[in-house]
């Protein structure tokens, strides 16, 4: 698929294949295009060509909710949490929306109860059941990014799409994302953007490097970790992000 920016091109024809059961990195330079790939592979952005197959069904052009219900999810970058809510309320509003109970939310809390215990597990499968009462608010950094995850997972998505999924971590909270990703892997394609190499060589089966919009090199981590135009790529970017 194709993005132009007023004659501006981000992505420039890139063709990204990720099968069911596996977990697919996205790196590159700054600028590259990866938060464009993943604005097109929600809607959020409109390809200006080519085609995005979900399963066989074409989502080029669908708006972001009707990939979300397609089955696609993205937890985001930047912390998009209500701080006042508890833990397991965002869950129930996750889990209500789908059913168009989203926006009665307010005045029917006793019917998102319903969501009470499927709320309960994806805590539990994030490892956040024993906060669940408590504000979004309360959180470490790490538990923050862990609750956007138990999110995404709420509408038992396909493809699961992580922006940065580690930035910000110290190394322990990177670890722990690592083992979270893993584990909700299976039964679903994972795509994730990751600047860390140590992440992406512990969680990623493929890897697509990206430069100016372009596909660079793709492959094991292994195989494009020893690509001559990675190495390069990298090296005028930071010196040593390669590793
Ligand atoms: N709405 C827009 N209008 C014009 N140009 C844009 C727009 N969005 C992104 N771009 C340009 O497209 C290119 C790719 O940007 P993008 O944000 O996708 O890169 P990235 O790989 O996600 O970078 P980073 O790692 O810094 O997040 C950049 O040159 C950026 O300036």
């Amino acid at each position: 698929m194709t993005k132009d920016f007023r004659g501006f091109t981000a992505v420039n024809s890139v063709n990204l294949e990720v099968a069911d059961n596996t977990i697919h990195a996205l790196v590159g330079p700054n600028g590259a295009g990866k938060t464009t790939l993943f604005n097109l592979l929600t809607g959020f952005l409109q390809p200006t060509s080519g085609q995005i197959l979900l399963r066989g069904d074409d989502i080029a052009g669908k708006q972001p909710e009707q990939i979300a219900h397609m089955g696609v999810a993205r937890s985001f970058q930047i912390t998009s949490l209500f701080d006042e809510m508890t833990l397991v309320e965002h869950l129930e509003l996750a889990l209500a929306s789908p059913t168009g109970l989203g926006y009665k939310f307010w005045s029917s809390r006793k019917r998102l109860g319903a969501f009470r215990e499927r709320s309960m597990e994806l805590l539990s499968e994030v490892g956040l059941a024993d906060r669940s009462g408590q504000r979004a608010g309360s959180l470490a950094y790490g538990q923050k990014r862990a609750l956007e995850i138990a999110l995404a997972l709420a509408n038992n998505p396909s493809l699961l799409l992580l922006d940065e999924p580690t930035a910000g971590m110290g190394i322990e909270d990177v670890d722990r994302t690592i083992e979270l990703v893993k584990k909700v892997s299976p039964g679903r394609a994972v795509v994730f953007v990751d600047h860390n190499m140590h992440v992406v060589g512990s969680l990623a089966d493929s890897v697509t490097v990206l430069q100016s919009g372009e596909v660079l090199a793709e492959g094991t981590y292994d195989q494009v970790r020893n690509d001559e135009r990675v190495i390069t790529a990298y090296l005028g970017e930071t010196g040593d992000t390669h590793e």
